[in-house]
């Protein structure tokens, strides 16, 4: 899986075909959408048009929380990979544990069975805490290839981070730039932006692929998805990744998942 994809959460899905066809052409490789986007339709448009082969783009989708359940989620996996246009989808991610619900260990057994029949080729999660982590492992044997979670300078998941390296879990951050807010405004990003001529943006998601999280920055805007993909070509120091790291404050912008169970 590329450290650094595009992701479309808010992008209707009209607008996807010509997001992911522009993020195609400025060298993206991995997509991020979900059911609950919406746009899967237009997203598996953009890279049946793409010059880019199939096997050269990493698709991830991920199961909405009404549809969690054992059946439900085979019928859920359907749907996204017609909508797609895809044989096989690359990553699949069960969205949020929704605990309310308590199904996601009948939802993961489901996972494991989609990818033992090769309809997808690794399965994840997302939005999970140590504890649904845990339970996972305990009660299926079967860890998850990654947990893709709110992550940026201002909530830095470090427990969730520590448990996912002693279990083998990639940790992939959303709303890696914090959704483009206050954190681009931040005094100590943007003085490391100013000395390496590069953009607030740029700065974070060099933070991010340093300290080793996969990054999935969403833009609809052409310069900026070219913007967000140059971070290749410079390094920031250990005293700069440092002073970023001091800017942890805990505080999500997104739901809590504990308590989040939306459908
Ligand atoms: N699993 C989950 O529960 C969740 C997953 N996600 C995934 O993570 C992806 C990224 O997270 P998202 O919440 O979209 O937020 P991001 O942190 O990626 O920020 C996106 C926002 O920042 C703006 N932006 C993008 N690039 C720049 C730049 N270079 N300079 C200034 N502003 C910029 C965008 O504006 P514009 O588009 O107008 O250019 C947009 O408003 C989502 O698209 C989705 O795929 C997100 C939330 C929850
Ligand atoms: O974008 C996603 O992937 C999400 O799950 C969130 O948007 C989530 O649905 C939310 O923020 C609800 O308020």
């Amino acid at each position: 899986m590329p450290q650094l994809g595009f992701g479309v959460w808010q992008v209707p899905d009209a607008e996807a075909t010509p997001a992911v066809t522009e993020a195609l052409q400025a060298g993206y490789r991995s997509i991020d959408t979900a059911a609950a986007y919406g746009n899967e339709g237009g997203v598996g448009a953009a890279i049946a048009q793409s010059d880019v082969d199939r096997s050269d783009v990493f698709v991830t989708t991920k199961l909405w929380n009404a549809d969690h359940g054992h059946d439900s989620a085979l019928r859920a996996f359907d749907a996204s990979q017609s909508k797609l246009g895809l044989d096989v989808v690359d990553l699949y991610l069960i969205h949020w544990p929704t605990p309310a619900r308590d199904l996601y260990v009948d939802t993961w057994k489901a996972f494991v069975e989609l990818r033992e029949e090769g309809r997808v080729r690794a399965i994840g999660v997302s939005n999970f805490q140590p504890a649904h982590l845990q339970r996972l492992i305990d009660e299926t044997g079967v860890v998850p290839a990654v947990n893709q979670v709110e992550l940026h300078p201002y909530l830095q998941q470090a427990e969730l981070r520590a448990f996912h390296e002693k279990h083998g879990i990639h940790t992939e951050a959303w709303s890696p730039l914090g959704q483009g807010g206050e954190l681009l405004e931040d005094p100590v990003v943007t003085e490391i932006a100013a000395r390496h001529d590069r953009s607030a943006a740029q700065v974070v998601l060099r933070w991010h692929l340093q300290i080793g999280n996969i990054v999935i920055p969403k833009s609809v805007t052409p310069a900026r998805i070219r913007e967000n993909i140059d971070v290749f070509g410079f390094e920031l120091a250990d005293e700069e990744i440092a002073a970023l790291s001091t800017l942890d404050r805990g505080g999500r912008i997104g739901p809590n998942p504990d308590e989040f169970n939306g459908s």
